[in-house]
């Protein structure tokens, strides 16, 4: 599967721009600020229906404008799909394929996988638990529909099961039925995401240490593994033994909205322990291992964007980096870099043809074919 055609209309600090695209390597260079990004933001939406780095749909529309379009046109085997993402100013995000609009944006998801690796990530690494729920959701969402539902249900009723203790809580009127009825709930679909992360860490711890090994060369040891209060005990249990407290704390404390993932490095948190070079290694070998288990479950190669990943890797890795993305396991992948020169002078070492456009101030140039 590969990504032919993108076209932008007012995208963020794109007025237009129309690019053709082929499978293999591309790389959008320029200088800082010029728009790299934003193409690879655009490209995000195309698969995801969402920006990569910012929830709010209005505030990539170019400034002036009230509307922005990105369209793209993805080849897969012989299918040729046409995908088209409008968003006006106070208005529903409109989200069409193929020319039909889609009732629910989730329905989408999966039919074009994609893994992005941005800078951004060392949110994964150095913040709350809440960036590796959502990077975990976000791999087995892409292969998994019931998972996503699973999840959109458990939280409506854990948004509704709170307000619920505060509303308990404010007038002093308990019901122990509702809260049961909410606990059900929960505990229906709490128990299937439980059971689906948990396979899903099991096949991907593997797939990740294997690519943390290739790239460090062995060089140190690190861990990923899955925690969550249901690997201690039965969710309906711990729910009914935590109610006391629930009605004290006004919110639910057990569940899988708790689950995190811990990093390691010999032992010791990444977060603390982890040179940066390394904590930047940990986040690529997970986003390849994301690459990779989409590619097994889907059968097909999902969309690769590397948003400029070369700060903090020495040469040795950067060079392994490019070598994997560029053998025959990769299917089409975007890279962002400031110097055109550096990334041709990459892949000339390495003998694989890229094409370059060079992005200036919302404008590009290319396709130049190296
Ligand atoms: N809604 C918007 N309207 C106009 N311009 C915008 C909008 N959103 C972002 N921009 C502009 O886009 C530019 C950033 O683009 P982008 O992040 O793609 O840069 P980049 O080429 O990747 O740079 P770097 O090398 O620094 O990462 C900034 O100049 C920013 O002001």
């Amino acid at each position: 599967m590969y990504l032919a055609q993108l076209s932008l209309l007012n995208f963020k600090n794109y007025m237009q721009a129309d690019l053709n695209f082929q499978s293999g390597v591309t790389v959008f260079a320029g200088d800082n600020g010029a728009g790299k990004t934003n193409l690879l933001d655009a490209i995000h939406y195309l698969s995801l229906c969402k920006s990569y780095f910012n929830p709010i749909d209005s505030q990539q529309i170019l400034q002036g404008a009230d509307f922005f379009m990105v369209n793209g046109v993805f080849i897969k085997e012989e299918q040729k799909d046409t995908v088209a993402c409008a968003i006006k100013r106070n208005q529903k995000k409109q989200f069409k394929r193929n020319k039909k609009e889609y009732q629910r944006l989730a329905d989408h998801i999966g039919l074009f996988p994609l893994v992005m690796l941005s800078p951004y990530d060392i949110t994964l690494i150095m913040e709350g638990s809440e960036e590796r729920r959502k990077f975990v959701d976000n791999v087995i969402s892409q292969t998994d529909h019931q998972y996503l539902d699973g999840l959109i249900l458990y939280n409506k009723t854990l948004l509704n099961r709170n307000i619920l203790l505060k509303t308990i809580a404010e007038t002093g009127k308990y019901d122990p039925q509702l809260l049961e009825v909410f606990d059900e709930q929960l505990v229906a679909s709490g128990n299937i995401i439980f059971q689906k992360r948990k396979a899903f860490m099991e096949t991907f711890t593997e797939i990740f240490n294997q690519h943390y090994q290739y790239l460090s060369e062995d060089a140190e040891r690190v861990e990923l593994v899955y925690d969550s209060q249901l690997l201690q005990d039965d969710f309906a249990f711990l729910l009914k033994k935590s109610t006391e407290r629930d009605r004290v704390l006004e919110r639910t404390s057990v569940g899988i909205h708790k689950d995190d993932l811990q990093f390691s490095i010999h032992q010791m948190p990444m977060k603390k322990f982890g040179s940066q070079g390394q904590q930047k290694s940990f986040l690529v070998a997970l986003k390849l291992a994301q690459y990779s288990f989409l590619y097994q479950q889907k059968g097909f190669k999902p969309l690769l964007l590397l948003d400029d990943i070369f700060d903090k890797l020495d040469e040795k890795r950067v060079h392994k980096l490019m070598q994997m993305v560029s053998d025959n396991n990769f299917g089409q992948v975007f890279i962002t870099d400031t110097s055109a020169a550096r990334m041709q002078d990459i892949f000339d070492k390495i003998g694989v043809e890229v094409t370059i456009f060079n992005v200036h101030k919302g404008q590009v140039d290319g396709p130049h074919k190296r």
